[in-house]
């Protein structure tokens, strides 16, 4: 009786009160996600009544995300082996064609690159490229064309790599002392992955922001720890990208992570910007954050050009090079080191060329043809950048299927790179096929495209051939390299982690003995 009369208590009044409205938002995003997916599917449908190319059998609402795992452009080649080089998925809302032979290739970075040159909408871009204001991953249009043209023309153009030639040789040179000191003289175990990427972090530095950023400049995780965080953030899929809706309700919560991370990028920029303002006139050589000023000064850019478009394009410039040269070099080593009669070849060939007394200079690299085949083929083998997204602009009919206007395309450089049909025994690190070959690695071949081709290839890539061929001719020229633990050759793992760049899972480790005779 006494329990009876007790009045209702306050707080369980709360909690109930609570509960009915979290119960009632959750019907509320159900109800509308339903809404939202009837009215695709049956905008689909009217559209579909054209015919999309085939592709496997998807779920409601995810479409095929489920299909796809920690290495999508694996799991894409697979498929492709089922259902065509020609292939519709859907991730989650966004019609996707995966395209993955060199003929197709072809359609669509050449026969209609107009129309396939735009890149779709990016939630991480967003955030850390002011809007998407960079180059990566800027909108097709005037203000990508006008910021292509003065990347080209002032940061990437053949005199300005020139101009930094002796920069790249003093840091190579650095890289090889240390690895002599601390590894060859002991015969201690090298973290070849954490070299190679440390030395690419510096020579970009240098050439982006005329000096090299120690750990404890940017926050107190260092420097390359927060590059790493804003590669890995990037590279996340992002339920936003997929579902547009879901973007605000940031149920990853990447969104609040991106905005931290650009809030710090930021601020290092910033400073940056203010002490190259600061320390203008004293300078004889100019970096990238000089030319950009002179640019922004000058008014000849085309369009309204601020402090926010340096920073977009900094932050492009350190992303697109950095991971990705590493990256290229990582994989071509781990070739040579599973294959030591190539190894040994490759060193007659700088035994011959350049000489024992001497380390390789950038002048020597046009003679070193086999060099040349070695890189070739380790870009081949693994694709660094296999899988960047263009968007169809407008419809599109491709070998008879329709393409619609905002669908994501997908160039699988990987499959591409290992189709059967083209390339014999493609699994396998062969850099004799390139004897005779006229294949160039340029964007002219479309089964060897490593930099992309048309309107949206690479245009780093007359630098990011001669850091990757430096570099490998380099630390073949100065050392023999063993594996450790007795390791064999065919032992040596060879798997993938998918990102910006797709670079090894695990660190590259190896046993250097220094071979010059200027010991
Ligand atoms: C081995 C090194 C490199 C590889 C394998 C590579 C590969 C690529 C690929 C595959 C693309 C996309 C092509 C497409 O969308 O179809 C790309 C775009 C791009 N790369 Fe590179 N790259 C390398 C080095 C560099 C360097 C050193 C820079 C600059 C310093 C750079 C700057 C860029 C930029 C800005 C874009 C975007 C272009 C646009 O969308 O208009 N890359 N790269």
């Amino acid at each position: 009786m006494i329990e009876i009369s007790r009045p209702f208590p306050l707080e369980l009044f709360q909690k109930l009160k609570e509960l009915v409205l979290v119960m009632a938002l959750i019907w509320a995003t159900l109800v509308v996600i339903f809404i939202v997916y009837a009215f695709y599917e049956l905008l689909n449908n009217i559209q579909n009544r054209t015919r999309h190319p085939p592709g496997p059998k998807g779920f409601p609402i995810i479409g095929h995300l489920h299909l796809l795992g920690k290495n999508p452009h694996q799991d894409f080649l697979k498929l492709a082996k089922t259902h065509g080089p020609l292939m519709y998925v859907r991730l989650g809302l966004v019609p996707t064609i995966v395209v993955s032979s060199a003929d197709t290739a072809e359609k669509f970075l050449k026969t209609y690159d107009h129309i396939f040159a735009s890149r779709p909408y990016n939630e991480a871009a967003q955030y850390l490229a002011y809007g998407q204001k960079n180059l990566i991953t800027a909108k097709y249009g005037p203000y990508w064309r006008n910021m292509r043209k003065l990347c080209t023309q002032h940061l990437l153009s053949n005199q300005k790599i020139n101009s930094f030639q002796s920069m790249r040789r003093q840091q190579v040179e650095l890289m090889i002392k240390s690895l002599k000191n601390e590894a060859c003289d002991h015969r201690v175990v090298a973290d070849l992955s954490a070299k190679i990427s440390s030395l690419s972090a510096d020579m970009t530095c240098l050439m982006v922001f005329g000096k090299k950023y120690m750990d404890e400049d940017l926050d107190k995780r260092g420097f390359k720890a927060v590059v790493n965080d804003v590669e890995h953030l990037a590279a996340t899929p992002n339920l936003g990208d997929f579902f547009p809706f879901l973007g605000v309700i940031d149920l990853q919560g990447l969104t609040r992570q991106l905005k931290d991370l650009s809030k710090m990028f930021d601020e290092f920029l910033e400073k940056i910007i203010d002490e190259h303002v600061q320390s203008r006139d004293q300078k004889q050589s100019k970096d990238f954050v000089d030319t950009m000023l002179d640019i922004m000064q000058s008014g000849e850019a085309e369009f309204q050009f601020d402090r926010r478009h340096i920073k977009a394009i900094l932050f492009d410039m350190l992303i697109a090079a950095m991971g990705t040269s590493a990256t290229a070099i990582e994989w071509i080593l781990t070739e040579l080191l599973r294959h030591p009669h190539v190894m040994k070849k490759l060193q007659k060939e700088l035994e011959q060329v350049v000489g024992l007394e001497r380390m390789v200079k950038e002048s020597d690299l046009e003679k070193l043809n086999y060099l040349d085949m070695v890189v070739k083929e380790g870009l081949r083998l693994h694709a660094v950048a296999p899988l960047i997204p263009h968007e169809a602009m407008e419809d599109c009919v491709v070998n008879s299927f329709h393409i619609q206007k905002g669908a994501r395309i997908l160039i699988n450089f990987y499959a591409v790179q290992r189709d059967p049909d083209i390339w014999p025994e493609p699994e396998k690190f062969l850099p004799e096929r390139f004897v005779g070959s006229s294949i160039d690695i340029r964007g002219r071949d479309f089964q060897l495209l490593p930099f992309g081709s048309g309107r949206r290839s690479c245009p780093g890539m007359q630098l990011g051939i001669i850091i990757v061929q430096l570099i490998v001719a380099q630390l073949v020229h100065c050392f023999d390299w063993e594996l450790p633990n007795g390791m064999q050759p065919c032992d040596l793992d060879v798997e993938e982690n998918f990102g910006l760049a797709t670079s090894r899972e695990n660190p590259l480790m190896a046993i250097p003995t220094y071979r010059l005779n200027n010991a």
